[in-house]
C-alpha cells in the first residue's frame, strides 16, 4: 500500500468491501449503485439490469449511505481498523462481517429520505419487496412507489393550500368519461363530433402543459376557432365540476403537486430538504408535468439518478417524452451517464432477434446488447387459420410446456389490443388453463362493483356528485329521472352540492313532491356515515350491503347475471379483509385511496400460478420464460394508424422491441389469416416485425400464403375468401352470440361442430397432461359438446369442455 495516503487506503477499502456485498453486478452496474452523489442518467437497453440497479443502489444508500464519493474518513477509524479492511476485503468471514459493517457504513442515509418512483404499482410493490428482502423492516419506510401515490401521499397533507378539501376523491379515465358524457349533454355538444374520450385527452394534453382551463378557453375564444371554443367550454365545466365535488382525476394528482411545489416556496424546500435521493425508473416515459415533478423533488440536493432506455419508451401517445432522457445531460450541468450493455434476460436467438427489429428505427442513440447466455431456441412464427385456432395453438404450447415441468406463471400471452383476448379466455377457460387478465373488463370496473365503491366514496365525501348521482336510486328508491334532472339543475344554479341540495329538498318548489324520499336517502348516507366511524371497515361493509338493500334487490331476480353480480359485489369484500389484513388500522379512507389508484397492472399477483394476458404496454419492465406475441399481422401490430405514419411506426416498433425482450427463453408470434374482432372479420399479411427478423434467429412455416390487405369489414372479406369463410364468419357470430347468452357454455369451432363428443363418463379416471391423474365426478351435455367436471389429484376440481380437453386428457 505504499504511495497512498491514509484517506486514499481508507477509501479504496472501503470500496472493495462495498464491492464484496454486490459481487453479483457487473463492473458497470457496481459502478452505478457507488455513484451515488449528483444527477445520474442510467441509459441502457432491455434486460440490462437497470432496475437491478436501482435496487440495489437504494440498498447501498441506506447500508453504508454515500457510495464512492466519500472523501472523508470518519475520526475512530485507526489504523488497525484500516488494516482490518484491506484484509477483510480479501478475505471476508462472516465473524469480520460485523466489525467491516461498522467501519464502513459512514453516513448510513435513513429510510425516508429516499423517493423511488416506478411507473406501475406493480413494479413499486415488487421494488418493496425486493428492498424488504435486503433490508427488513427498515425499506418500509423507503417511499417507493408510482407517481401518482407519491402525489397523492403529497397533496393528501397540503392540498388545502390550492383550495381543495384533503378528502378530495380521486376519479379514473371512466369516471372521467361519465362526467364528461353529462356535461356534452347540458352543453348540448353532440358527442360524436366531440367523443368524450377525445375531449378528455385535448384537456390532458392541456395539463401537461400546465395551460388551465381558463386560459386554454380565453385563447380559444379569441382564435375564433369554433371547435377549440366547444373544447375550451367543455374543459372550463369539466374544470368547475371536478372542483365542485372536490375531486382529482390521474392527471391533476400530477399537475396540483407540481402547483402546490411550484407556488408554496415552504412545501418545496420541506420536499427538497428530505428527499436527499431521488431515483425514477422507466425514465424514458416521463411526460412534461412528471419531469417537473421529477425535477422539482430533486432540486434541493441533486441526487437524482434516472434510468431508462431510449428504445423503449412507448407512452407519446400520453405525452411521455423521450427528450427528458435524450436532454438529461444539458438539463443537469454534472450529469454522469453510466452505460449497460450485458443483457442477462434473455437467450442469444431473442436478443438478436430484438436487435434485428429495433435497428429498422431510425431516431435511436444506437445500442447494440450482447448476453453470454446460449443461443437457446429459435423464435417460432406460428400462421393460424383464424384468432381461435391462434389461441388453440397458444393453449396447446402451454399445455406441452406445463408437462416438461413448466409453470403456468412461466407464460406471457402478450396482445397489442385488449380486445384480442377474448378468443385466447375462452380457449384457456375450455381447456382448464388458468389465466389473469390484466386490463380489459377488470374487476374494478364491473358496474356493481363501481356501485359499491361510489357509496364507499359518497359516505367519505357526500359532495361527490357523480358518484352520488350513480347510486341515489340504484337500487331503485322510487326516485324518477325528472326529479334527478330537477335535483342537478338546482345543484348548478345553486353552485351547491348536489348533497345539500337534497338536504334542503322540501325548500324548492321542483323536488317537494320527492322530498320525503330524497331525505329518506339522505338519512341512509348519514346513518351509514356514523356507522362507518364506529365498526371496522369490513363489519362496515356488511352493514353497507345490508342498509342499502342493494344486494336484496339483485337477489329478487335472481338471473345468472344477477347471481354473478352478487358474487362480486361479495368479492369486494375479500379486498377489504385483505386490505385489512395488510393495514390493520386502515380506515375506509385509506382502502378508497387504494382502490383509486389500482391500475391495470396490479390485478397481477405474481404467487399465483397463472398464465398471464396483458397488453404489450402493461408488459414493461417485466419479464416471464415464454412469451407469446399474438396477433402479428399489418393493421393489429402495427396497427392501423401507426401504418404509413413513420413517427407512429417507430413507436409501434419500439412496442414490438419491449414485447420481445420480455422473454427469458422462449418467444413466439402468432398470426392469423383473418380475424374477428370488433365485431368485424380483418385479414391482414404477417406484421413487418416479424420479416424484419433474420431469418437465422426464427422458424418460420414453410409457405406463408396471406391475404394482403388490412381491414375489410365481413362482406369484402368474404369477397377475398372463398365461400367457406363467409360462412364461417356467419356460422361464428351465431356461436359467439349463443356463447354469450348461455354464459359459460361453449362455443365450437367450425368444422368440429359435427364430431363427436369423445365418450367420457361419471367415474372414468383421466391422465391430463398438465394436471395429472383425475376423477370424473360430472358429465353434462352442453351445445353438441360435454361439460365435464373431473377432481385432479394435483389442482383440485376442475371443469373442462370435453372436445378441447380431449387433445390432453386420456382415459387410463
Ligand atoms: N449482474 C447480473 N447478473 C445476473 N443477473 C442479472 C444481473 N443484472 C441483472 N440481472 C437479471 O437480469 C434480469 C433483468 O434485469 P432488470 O429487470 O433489472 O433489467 P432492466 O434493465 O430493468 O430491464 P427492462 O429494460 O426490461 O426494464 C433480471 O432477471 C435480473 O435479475
Ligand atoms: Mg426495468
Amino acid at each position: 500500500m505504499t504511495g497512498l495516503t491514509f484517506t486514499e487506503r481508507f477509501i479504496k477499502a472501503r470500496h472493495d468491501v462495498i464491492a464484496l456485498d454486490f459481487k453479483h453486478l457487473n463492473d458497470m452496474q457496481l459502478k452505478a449503485v457507488m455513484t451515488t452523489e449528483g444527477p445520474l442518467l442510467l441509459l441502457a437497453g432491455a434486460g440490462s439490469g437497470k432496475t437491478t440497479v436501482l435496487i440495489n443502489r437504494i440498498a447501498n444508500l441506506l447500508k453504508y449511505g454515500r457510495g464512492a464519493d466519500t472523501t472523508e474518513v470518519p475520526d475512530f477509524v485507526t489504523e488497525q481498523d484500516l488494516q482490518f479492511l484491506e484484509h477483510y476485503a480479501k478475505n471476508p468471514t462472516p465473524e469480520g462481517s460485523g466489525r467491516a459493517l461498522s467501519l464502513c457504513a459512514v453516513e448510513p442515509v435513513e429510510p425516508w429520505r429516499m423517493i423511488a418512483i416506478t411507473f406501475t404499482n406493480k413494479a413499486a410493490d415488487e421494488l418493496k419487496a425486493r428492498l424488504e428482502r435486503v433490508l427488513g423492516e427498515g425499506a418500509n419506510d423507503v417511499w417507493a412507489m408510482t407517481f401518482h401515490s407519491a402525489c397523492v401521499r403529497i397533496l393528501r397533507r397540503d392540498i388545502d393550500r390550492l383550495g381543495f378539501d384533503r378528502s378530495f376523491t380521486i376519479y379514473d379515465s371512466s369516471d372521467s368519461q361519465s362526467l364528461m358524457k353529462r356535461i356534452l349533454k347540458e352543453l348540448d355538444m353532440d358527442d360524436k363530433t366531440y367523443p368524450p374520450r377525445t375531449l378528455l385527452g385535448y384537456i390532458s394534453r392541456a395539463k401537461d402543459e400546465m395551460i388551465s382551463a381558463e386560459s386554454f378557453y380565453e385563447s380559444a375564444d379569441k382564435s375564433g376557432d369554433i371547435r377549440r371554443r366547444h373544447i375550451g367550454r367543455a374543459y372550463l365545466e369539466y374544470s368547475n365540476r371536478m372542483k365542485a365535488s372536490n375531486a382529482l382525476d390521474f392527471d391533476d394528482l400530477i399537475l396540483f403537486t407540481v402547483r402546490l411545489l411550484q407556488e408554496h416556496e415552504d412545501v418545496l424546500e420541506y420536499y427538497q430538504r428530505r428527499f436527499r435521493y431521488v431515483l425514477i425508473d422507466e425514465y424514458q416515459d416521463t411526460n412534461n408535468l412528471q419531469y417537473l415533478l421529477a425535477s422539482l423533488l430533486a432540486g434541493g440536493h441533486e441526487n437524482i439518478c434516472v434510468v431508462g432506455d431510449d428504445d423503449q419508451s412507448i407512452y407519446k401517445f400520453r405525452g411521455a417524452t423521450i427528450e427528458n432522457i435524450l436532454s438529461f445531460e444539458s438539463n443537469y450541468k454534472n450529469a454522469r451517464v453510466i452505460r449497460l450493455e450485458q443483457n442477462y434476460r434473455s437467450t442469444g436467438y431473442i436478443l438478436s432477434a430484438a436487435n434485428d427489429v429495433i435497428k429498422n428505427n431510425q431516431g435511436r442513440k444506437g445500442k447494440k446488447l450482447w448476453t453470454e447466455k446460449e443461443n437457446g431456441e429459435k423464435l417460432t412464427l406460428h400462421v393460424a387459420h383464424d384468432e381461435r385456432e391462434e389461441a388453440s395453438f397458444v393453449t396447446s404450447r402451454i399445455i406441452a410446456d406445463l408437462a416438461a415441468g413448466d409453470k403456468w406463471s412461466d407464460h406471457a400471452v402478450l396482445y397489442r389490443l385488449n380486445a384480442q383476448s377474448n378468443a385466447l379466455e375462452y380457449a384457456f377457460k375450455r381447456s382448464g388453463v388458468p389465466y389473469r387478465i390484466i386490463g380489459g373488463t377488470r374487476f374494478f370496473d364491473r358496474a356493481e362493483i363501481k356501485d359499491m365503491l361510489a357509496y364507499l366514496c359518497v359516505v367519505v365525501n357526500p359532495s361527490d356528485d357523480l358518484r352520488l348521482m350513480r347510486i341515489i336510486n340504484n337500487p331503485p328508491r322510487g326516485i324518477g329521472q325528472v326529479t334527478l334532472d330537477a335535483v342537478e339543475a338546482l345543484a348548478a344554479r345553486t353552485g351547491q352540492p348536489v348533497f345539500e341540495v337534497l338536504k334542503e329538498s322540501e325548500a324548492y318548489e321542483d323536488l317537494r313532491k320527492a322530498a320525503p324520499k330524497l331525505h329518506q336517502f339522505v338519512n341512509l348516507i348519514t346513518d351509514l356515515q356514523s356507522a362507518a366511524a364506529e365498526a371496522p371497515l369490513d363489519g362496515f361493509y356488511d352493514t353497507l350491503i345490508e342498509r342499502t338493500g342493494y344486494v336484496k334487490v339483485l337477489e329478487a331476480k335472481a338471473t345468472d347475471e344477477n347471481l354473478t353480480r352478487i358474487e362480486n359485489v361479495q368479492e369486494l369484500k375479500s379486498n377489504i379483509v385483505n386490505f385489512l389484513r395488510e393495514m390493520p388500522e386502515g380506515t375506509l379512507f385509506d382502502f378508497l385511496n387504494e382502490i383509486a389508484l389500482y391500475t391495470d397492472i396490479d390485478q397481477y399477483d405474481k404467487n399465483a400460478d397463472s398464465v398471464v394476458m396483458m397488453t404489450m404496454h402493461s408488459a414493461k419492465g417485466l419479464e416471464f420464460d415464454t412469451v407469446f406475441i399474438v396477433g402479428a399481422e399489418e393493421g393489429i401490430f402495427p396497427g392501423v394508424r401507426s401504418i404509413g405514419e413513420a413517427e407512429e411506426m417507430e413507436e409501434e416498433r419500439r412496442l414490438c422491441y419491449v414485447a420481445m425482450t420480455r422473454a427469458r427463453k422462449k418467444l413466439y408470434f402468432t398470426a392469423a389469416r383473418q380475424r374477428m374482432i370488433f365485431g368485424r372479420t380483418t385479414a391482414g399479411r404477417t406484421s413487418r416485425f416479424v420479416d424484419e427478423v433474420s431469418s437465422e434467429n426464427i422458424e418460420k412455416p414453410e409457405a406463408v400464403s396471406a391475404p394482403v390487405g388490412y381491414i375489410f369489414d365481413d362482406g369484402e372479406a368474404s369477397e377475398k375468401h372463398e365461400t367457406a369463410s363467409r360462412s364461417f364468419s356467419r356460422v361464428y357470430r351465431a356461436e359467439r352470440q349463443d356463447y354469450k347468452k348461455r354464459d359459460l357454455k361453449p362455443i365450437t369451432p367450425p368444422g368440429a361442430a359435427a364430431a363427436p363428443v369423445p365418450a367420457y363418463n361419471k367415474g372414468d379416471v383421466v391422465n391430463h397432461k398438465a394436471f395429472g391423474r383425475g376423477l370424473i365426478t360430472d358429465v353434462q351435455p352442453a351445445g353438441g359438446d360435454a361439460l365435464i367436471e373431473v377432481a385432479f389429484d394435483s389442482v383440485g376440481t376442475k371443469r373442462l369442455m370435453a372436445k378441447s380437453a380431449s387433445a390432453y386428457m386420456q382415459k387410463i
